[in-house]
């Protein structure tokens, strides 16, 4: 393993495989999606970024064991991502630290927030729930949705009372912010298939 420009640790990106499709988790709005594409600005082809979006992480890595992308990017927060190291047919091809976009937590135009609102998250980022929800407020559920964007969805399906969420995904969901926001510093993993480069 070697350390090579400030911020990554480099095991096989640069010599494996080039970073021809990276898969995530989606849908559009994501953290993961704007992680894909921090990498593809650094070790994509010349061209357009190839980024496919999987509604979980795990759906990402069967694609890429079926080949239908070349590389996987997780964040170190999902707790999940045990099982990307433990598997044999994978290997870990490097890391790297990029803020998250801003985080926090909004509501669907109009609707009116009980004192007591019921919340959807992704289970990585639960803990900014107690953090950025303003004082007026106590949790009375949190709602697990399967990525930042998907939380969003359900604050704009109304499904439930606030969302914590990521500004592109917001905006995506045309919600509004009630709190204040932050990003959040995270390493992200690079999986791609062990192969003949191995
Ligand atoms: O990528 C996302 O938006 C996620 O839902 C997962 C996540 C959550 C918090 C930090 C990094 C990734």
């Amino acid at each position: 393993m070697t350390t090579e420009a400030p911020g990554w640790i480099d095991t096989s990106l640069t010599n494996g495989p080039s970073v021809d499709t990276i898969g995530t988790l989606g849908p559009a709005g994501t953290s993961s999606e704007q992680a894909a594409l921090y990498l593809w600005a650094d070790r994509g082809r010349e061209t357009a970024p190839d980024i496919r979006l999987y509604d979980t992480y795990e759906q990402a890595g069967l694609a890429l064991r079926e080949g239908a992308v070349t590389h996987v990017v997780i964040a170190n927060a999902y707790a999940g991502v045990h099982s990307f190291y433990m598997d044999p047919t994978l290997r870990f091809a490097g890391a790297f630290l990029f803020d998250t976009p801003h985080y926090g937590i909004a509501v669907a135009p109009g609707h009116s927030i009980p004192k007591r609102p019921r919340i959807a998250t992704h289970p990585a980022p639960v803990a900014l729930v107690e953090e950025l929800l303003p004082e007026e407020y106590t949790v009375e559920e949190i709602l697990f949705a399967t990525s930042t964007s998907a939380a969003a969805d359900k604050a704009r399906r109304r499904e439930t009372d606030l969302a914590l969420t990521t500004q592109p995904a917001a905006k995506a969901n045309e919600l509004e912010f009630i709190s204040r926001t932050r990003p959040i510093r995270m390493l992200w993993s690079v999986f791609t298939l062990v192969g003949p480069t191995a």
